[in-house]
């Protein structure tokens, strides 16, 4: 069927549902209509995300029970015992993520699915949780994460509280392709449900037994405890999930002296003055900042609309506060980690900690110096929870830490995603750690600079949007794939990586093998250590690139890096 024709089946349904169909009767440029129709949403690097609106490309009540019955006609093969296991289901503070929750456990009970669904808006990491403490045998969390408000998404977990891996969800994919008529998916009363003991509402229980094992996350319990009230911290969940369950594990952990920012600390999905509601940028800070200057706190902290995210600002010795990377974030907390055990006699000998191939060196080189293991994944978490699964059954290594460039980071694998409610309790510790020791964290970041190298990275996305997105974003990786450089910035690439096609190409032209699953992924690793890596975004419609480099100084790094990124969009724009 072509995109017109699709359109038109919209238009002619006289019961769509009616804010579709105003929305639908207001669409009138032809770009965007056919935007919102030629195609399925995809399942990307986290589940299908998209705009909110009328159309098989779009984020509504349709394409959610769509994937949802997807889900169910798989599970419906897989018999009874699955069935009663069911589907554990959250969602996050963006407009419409209740309805489709509940849409998607309505679906799910047509088919005599058993569900498991929150009584208000939690974290993604929570729902991670709820798959393994109900034993489910999926989980589905609604959300858009950091996206502008006018997105949202659905993510899907498998078992293992991990979001499923590109071969179950591509076996998904094809049961939901199959659906032929979106308008006519059963759904179930939710009341029956209920009253049948066929959906039950989760809420203090789940979260009560989130924060016990949360209470495993902190490695010196006097830190806390000595300097716990000295330190003084501005969280700021950006109007979305992260305030309850992240206070109270703040709290647990002894860390009291916090504001929460008043505006911010309110669910809202208008995020007003929030055009990204992403940690990574320092729009999030600005309300942030502007409280910490007045309460002097040392730390800004931000969790993303779903709280799987972290991002932080500390203050420096002049007043004013600096956003930290990711990648930094990251560094510090796996230097911490590693330091705390290492000091308590409780390293363990085949501790290992895993991290994405566009993530920073700076933590493979803290790792190698305690002698702990660093492995490197394809970018999505579902890759690290797949590492932590596979120690386990291989028991083979100790998950120490997992995280990505993209601030997620995972500290104990109760939970298989990034959590950034882990990560706010581990972070106060580490501040508190740098106090014990009169720093700051600051001071502490300049210490791992001068002990390890002065790394630095960027991460630039740049935007293809609409119907001619997805080719121009595959031009240029051709581009780079057929005109391969051979030097940037006047450095040679010494290795290239294909993820592709699973090769590794040396200087001297011998190709040895990656050894790590398939995707679209160009890596480049330069004489001087320098790395540079393209890929399409999973989540977005962008091109990433992403650099990482280090020197003997931070001026130099910093040069260093602003002469690759040159190099980079000259080749890129040639
Ligand atoms: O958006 P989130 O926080 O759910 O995060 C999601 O997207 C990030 C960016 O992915 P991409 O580069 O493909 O856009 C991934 O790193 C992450 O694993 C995934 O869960
Ligand atoms: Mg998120």
């Amino acid at each position: 069927m072509s995109w017109k024709d699709t359109y038109q089946t919209w238009l002619d349904r006289k019961d769509l549902e009616p804010s579709l169909k105003r929305q639908l009767a207001a669409m009138k440029d032809e770009k965007e209509i056919e935007d919102a129709f030629y195609g399925p949403l995809s399942f990307g690097t986290a589940g299908m995300r998209g705009l909110m609106g009328p159309g098989i490309n779009r984020m509504n009540v349709y394409t959610v029970r769509q994937a949802t019955e997807g889900l169910a006609q798989f599970m419906d093969t897989l018999g009874d015992e699955i069935k009663q296991r069911g589907v554990a289901i959250s969602y996050d503070s963006r407009h419409n993520s209740r309805l489709f929750a509940h849409d998607a456990a309505r679906v799910l009970g047509a088919h005599n699915i058993k569900v498991y669904i929150y009584d208000n808006l939690r974290p993604t990491p929570e729902l991670s949780f709820a798959v393994r403490y109900q034993h489910t045998y999926a989980g589905i969390m609604i959300t858009a994460s950091h996206n502008p408000k006018e997105y949202n998404g659905y993510k899907i977990y498998g078992e293992d509280g991990g979001q499923m891996p590109p071969k179950e969800s591509d076996l998904m994919t094809s049961y939901i392709r199959k659906i032929d008529d979106i308008f006519d998916i059963k759904l179930a009363d939710e009341q029956a449900m209920l009253n049948s003991g066929l959906e039950t509402i989760m809420g203090e229980d789940v979260d009560a037994a989130y924060l016990e094992n949360a209470k495993k996350v902190t490695i010196n319990h006097e830190l806390a405890k000595k300097y716990g009230k000295e330190m003084k911290f501005v969280f700021t969940p950006l109007c979305g999930t992260g305030r309850m369950l992240g206070e109270r594990a703040l709290r647990q952990a002894g860390f009291t002296n916090y504001e929460v920012e008043p505006f911010e600390g309110q669910p809202n999905g208008d995020f007003p003055g929030l055009e990204h509601p992403n940690p990574e940028f320092p729009e999030a800070f600005v309300r942030s900042e502007k409280l910490g200057k007045q309460v002097n706190a040392d730390i800004l902290i931000a969790t993303d609309p779903d709280a799987d995210r972290l991002g932080c600002a500390i203050r420096q010795p002049d007043g004013e506060y600096l956003l930290l990377t990711g990648n930094q974030i990251a560094s510090i907390m796996l230097h911490y980690i590693l330091e705390a055990h290492k000091q308590a006699g409780t390293l363990p000998a085949n501790a290992a900690a895993v991290k994405s191939i566009v993530s920073t060196e700076f933590a493979t080189k803290i790792a190698a110096d305690y002698g702990v293991k660093m492995i490197n994944v394809l970018t999505g978490f579902k890759w690290i929870a797949d590492q932590i699964h596979q120690y386990e059954t291989k028991h083979n290594h100790t998950f120490m830490f997992g995280f990505e460039e993209s601030f997620g980071y995972l500290i104990k694998p109760f939970v298989r995603d990034k959590d950034a409610i882990q990560t706010l309790t581990l972070l106060a510790e580490v501040a508190a750690y740098y106090r014990s020791r009169n720093m700051t964290l600051y001071d502490g970041l300049q210490e791992l600079f001068q002990k390890y190298g002065y790394f630095q990275e960027k991460t630039i996305a740049n935007t293809y949007a609409g119907v001619e997105g997805p080719a121009k974003i595959k031009n240029l990786m051709k581009k780079f794939r057929e005109e391969a450089p051979t030097h940037f910035a006047g450095q040679q690439v010494v290795v290239t990586e294909d993820f592709s096609n699973n090769t590794k190409t040396l200087a001297d032209g011998t190709v040895e093998e990656l050894g790590i699953p398939e995707s679209n992924v160009l890596r480049y690793v330069l004489a001087d250590g320098t790395w540079i890596a393209i890929r399409p975004s999973g989540t977005e419609p962008k091109l990433k690139y992403y650099i990482g480099t280090s020197a003997d100084t931070l001026v130099g790094a910093k040069q260093k890096l602003a002469d690759f990124e040159k190099a980079l969009q000259e080749f890129a724009e040639a």
